[in-house]
């Protein structure tokens, strides 16, 4: 956006002016970024629908001939009739493979952009910037509604604007050939259909816009509504919850009514001026055959040439009606288009090459989130060598999981310097693949205990499998399910304790053969002896590996080889 001034005393009617000049170079500048963009995506369609519905005009140029040849030879018995009916039935097997063709291509268009701006789409929510506002039901409502948004535009509407450009030329010819004032006609009323299309198409846009708008926030909503479904029915707001999203239906449901009735209307304006055009070609063919022109006969029209042009005339709008009839995609596109564009850019990708030694610097980092006016972590200096067990010490809020968020990619280097092994983290982007890693909140997927624990490394053995097992303290809770390993979770982890899905966690962790640990409250909400447990666990784990714990627990400190106190002096 351009950065707008505010006023001078006295400069109102000025400053108004600038501002609509400005407004409207903001919009300009919208359209030719959404225009690329759009292009940019069409880009995986290709010409080969265009060529079929051309292919088909021309197929209904020899159906017309074969009606005109028909007509002019019915006189002369069956066989002078024949080659022309079999024309028409050739003529019309082909307009009926062209307009398969033409789908069936273009859906293939449509699907591969599809999925080249989906992959984009998620490529950009994996690796977006630390910070990032992109909710769930963003996401979901960006990757399926807003990216299927973009199949019409690239299977219907490019072909068949670049098709209603050269079509009607075709047609023109052809009939020109016949009677140079039928074309003559045709070509006068396009003016006016054109007019039609445009009002049509600017009043359908807004409405187009707004309705599809109103249809990414309902999903968006809806999405992210059914993800904290737990907190809705713990505070009981189901039913404030239903209005909400009742509202936003009834809402969606206004404006897709808007939507029909304007495409009703103006689809009805666009029939009138086509049908119009090719009432005046036929009573201008009728009345030059019967000679009862008002005017002088610019020319003079056989039967057959009458037949030929009037079997063409409708097929002179066909294309253009197609066109009309994938405008509203278009719409929907260019609104999708303005979203997609909006979402947040992937991060740079990270270097290939992994640090080959693991000791950790910390130089003068401070972590500051988006629109947070304290940073999390302030000015930190700190190294740790290769092998260290360190403990981040702190109360709440100090800052030690940012830190570990830091390393791992999903909270921002304001400002200093971490290198891992040497390397800036900057160039390595995160230590994820390097790390394993436990997080405050762990990740529960839909499936059994063993996929869950397989997430770490997913060719681990069988031995490697019980190894982590074991050494997380999972045995116990396991020997309890028939299943064991393989007993069934859901994606909440109903029917794990806090302290289950710890280990779960844990051994997800040591499952991974990395050389970094990074653990973010391994021993929070366990009771003592489960605690003692714990500790024992990852004194024994963390022997062969780098690793940094974030805890406010001072017995799992002790077992440290350094602990780092964050938030002493706030
Ligand atoms: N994504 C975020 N956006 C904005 N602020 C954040 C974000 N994540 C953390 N913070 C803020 O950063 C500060 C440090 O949070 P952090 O989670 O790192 O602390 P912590 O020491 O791990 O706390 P706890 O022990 O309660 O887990 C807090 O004030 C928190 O509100």
């Amino acid at each position: 956006m351009i950065a707008v001034k505010a006023p001078a005393f006295g400069s109102g009617e000025r400053w108004r002016m600038e501002m609509k000049a400005q407004a409207g170079a903001d919009a300009r500048a919208i359209r030719l970024q959404r225009a690329a963009w759009l292009r940019g995506a069409s880009r995986q369609g290709s010409v080969q629908p265009v060529a079929a519905l051309l292919l088909d005009t021309v197929a209904a140029i020899g159906f017309a001939g074969g009606i005109a040849g028909a007509v002019a030879s019915i006189d002369r018995g069956l066989v002078a009739v024949l080659p022309w009916l079999l024309l028409i039935a050739v003529s019309a097997l082909l307009r009926g493979l062209f307009a398969m063709a033409a789908v069936r291509i273009g859906a293939r268009g449509g699907e591969r952009a599809k999925q080249v701006v989906r992959a984009t789409v998620i490529d950009g929510a994996i690796r977006r910037a630390p910070g990032s506002a992109l909710t769930t039901g963003m996401l979901a409502s960006a990757v399926v509604d807003e990216v299927d948004a973009l199949d019409g535009y690239v299977a219907r509407f490019v072909p068949a604007r670049t098709a209603a450009a050269l079509a009607p030329l075709i047609v023109l010819a052809a009939m020109a050939c016949a009677s140079w004032f039928a074309a003559l006609i045709l070509a006068a009323t396009l003016l006016p259909f054109i007019v039609a299309l445009a009002l049509a198409g600017g009043a359908a846009a807004d409405e187009s816009r707004r309705q599809f708008v109103a249809l990414a926030r309902l999903s968006s909503r809806f999405a992210d509504r059914i993800r904290a479904l737990p907190v809705v029915l713990a505070f009981r707001a189901e039913a404030r919850e239903a209005e909400g999203m009742g509202q936003a239906a009834d809402d969606l449901a206004q404006r897709t009514m808007r939507v029909l009735r304007v495409a009703f209307l103006s689809s009805g304006a666009l029939e009138f001026f086509a049908a119009l055009s090719v009432a005046l070609v036929a009573v201008y063919c009728g009345f030059t055959l019967l000679g009862l022109l008002p005017f002088p006969a610019p020319e003079t029209l056989s039967l057959a040439e009458a037949f030929f042009v009037l079997a063409l005339a409708p097929e002179f709008y066909a294309p253009m009606r197609r066109l009309a009839a994938a405008y509203h995609d278009r719409q929907a596109a260019e609104t999708a288009a303005d979203r997609l564009m909006a979402l947040p850019a992937p991060a740079a990708p990270a270097a290939t090459t992994l640090p080959a030694a693991h000791d950790l610097v910390f130089r003068n980092v401070t972590i500051r989130y988006p629109d947070s006016d304290s940073a999390a972590v302030d000015n930190l200096s700190c190294s740790f060598a290769e092998g260290e067990t360190i403990a981040l010490l702190g109360p709440s809020g100090s800052g030690k999981t940012s830190l570990l968020h830091l390393l791992l990619g999903l909270a921002p280097l304001s400002e200093g310097e971490v290198e891992v092994g040497g390397v800036p983290l900057a160039a390595v982007g995160s230590v994820a693949p390097l790390a394993g890693w436990a997080g405050q909140h762990p990740l529960i997927i839909p499936g059994t205990i063993r996929d869950n624990l397989l997430l770490g490394h997913r060719d681990a053995s069988q031995d490697a499998l019980w190894q982590a097992v074991t050494a997380a303290g999972l045995e116990p809770m396991l020997a309890r399910r028939a299943y064991g390993l393989a007993s069934l979770l859901d994606a909440r982890g109903g029917g794990l304790s806090g302290g289950e899905r710890r280990r779960i966690a844990l051994a997800r962790a040591l499952l991974k053969p990395a050389p970094l640990l990074l653990l973010d409250e391994p021993t929070a909400h366990l009771d003592a002896e489960a605690e003692a447990a714990m500790i024992a666990t990852i004194a024994r784990s963390c022997r062969t590996r780098t690793t940094v714990m974030a805890t406010h627990s001072e017995r799992l400190a002790a077992i440290a080889d350094r602990v780092v106190r964050l938030g002493e002096d706030r």
